[in-house]
């Protein structure tokens, strides 16, 4: 699995950019909120580790990780200049086919916002078989999406500010 042969956690660190000139949201699940919440902590703290403002993190919560579509676009429309959104959730396969639906269509439904809006939608979402691998990319031996994902939007935002200098 290509998680056993990189930490979600380890980055070049020469080359993530600083996160000081840009507006972040994230958008966090309440599903499975002992793993989404550490994803949460792990992402803001990886924004501020690398300069990011405070006052320049906009955090909402939502029910589930589906609703994570609408809570970007939701953000994306009424916050003026941001420059990526992270959305965070864990999806664990259950009894039946309804994991497949959430995962397609939150991986789809995050794409197109990100289209839509012409903005980095960063796809936070742990798609686990059981609640021992989130455990491990939460924070475990795997390390933290929730990292990950805070990286991957700096690095989307300076890319896009990139062409405006
Ligand atoms: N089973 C999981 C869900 N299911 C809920 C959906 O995300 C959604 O909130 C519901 O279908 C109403 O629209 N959500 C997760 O984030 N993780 C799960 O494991
Ligand atoms: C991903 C889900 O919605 C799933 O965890 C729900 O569990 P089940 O498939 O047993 O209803």
């Amino acid at each position: 699995m290509a998680t056993q042969l990189k930490n979600l956690s380890d980055f070049f660190e020469t080359t993530v950019p600083s996160a000081a000139p840009y507006r972040f949201g994230i958008v966090t699940a309440e599903w499975n909120a002992v793993i989404t919440n550490a994803l949460y902590e792990g992402a803001y703290q990886s924004l501020i580790n690398h300069g990011a403002e405070p006052d320049n993190i906009y955090t909402y919560a939502v029910p589930g990780s589906f609703e994570l579509i609408s809570g970007a676009d939701i953000l994306l429309r009424n916050i003026v200049n941001l420059d990526a959104v992270i959305c965070l959730g864990c999806v664990i396969q259950g009894e039946t086919r309804h994991f497949d639906f959430i995962c397609n269509a939150v991986a789809n439904g995050l794409s197109n916002v990100g289209l839509k809006y012409n903005k980095p939608v960063i796809f936070g979402v742990l798609t686990t078989d059981n609640q021992q691998q989130a455990i491990d990319r939460a924070g475990g031996k795997h390390g933290n999406k929730g990292d990950e994902g805070a990286i991957t939007a700096i690095k989307m935002a300076d890319l896009a500010d990139s062409f405006k200098r």
